[in-house]
């Protein structure tokens, strides 16, 4: 297979069916129409990303390295960007991320017990200077 072949996303974007399906990833694209039988994760997720770019849905999944040779297998180009076309999907990218808000939680509990316990120092200390100058 050849990995030379450059791809507009237009064009990726034709080939949006069970019989004819393309999909990219990182940036590369993949004929993925001979295994969208042999999927295990069910040919559904594929169809859903069918001519689009598949990036998250993969890598979100954490696919083995098996899965992984597979795709290798299925290579048949790779994106040409236009301009005015949408950034490459980044797995590390945040912006997408629709669960921000549990570590954010995790932070709050800990700055709530920072506070609480610096308070507490800080009282006892008063409490330990009035007690200091009493005495003299
Ligand atoms: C052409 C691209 C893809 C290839 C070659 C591929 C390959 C595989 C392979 C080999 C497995 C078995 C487990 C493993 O080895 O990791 C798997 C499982 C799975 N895949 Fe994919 N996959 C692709 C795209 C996708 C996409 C876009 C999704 C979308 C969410 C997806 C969702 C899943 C799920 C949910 C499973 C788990 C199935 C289970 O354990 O019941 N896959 N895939």
């Amino acid at each position: 297979m050849s990995d030379s072949k450059e791809f507009t996303l237009k064009e990726v974007s034709e080939h949006a069916t069970k019989k004819d399906l393309y999909m990219v990833i990182h940036d590369k694209v993949y004929d993925c129409t001979s295994f969208v039988d042999e999927h295990p994760g069910g040919e559904e997720v594929l169809l859903d990303v069918a001519g689009q770019d598949g990036t998250e849905a993969f890598e979100d999944v954490g696919h083995s390295d098996e899965a992984r040779e597979i795709l290798d297998g299925l290579l048949v180009g790779t994106v040409k960007r236009m301009p005015g076309d949408p950034a490459p999907k980044s797995h590390a990218a945040p912006a997408s991320s629709a669960s921000g808000s549990s570590s954010s939680g995790g932070f709050g509990v800990g700055l709530y017990a920072v506070i609480l316990i610096g308070g507490a120092i800080a009282y006892g200390a008063y409490n330990y200077m009035q007690a200091q100058q009493s005495a003299n």
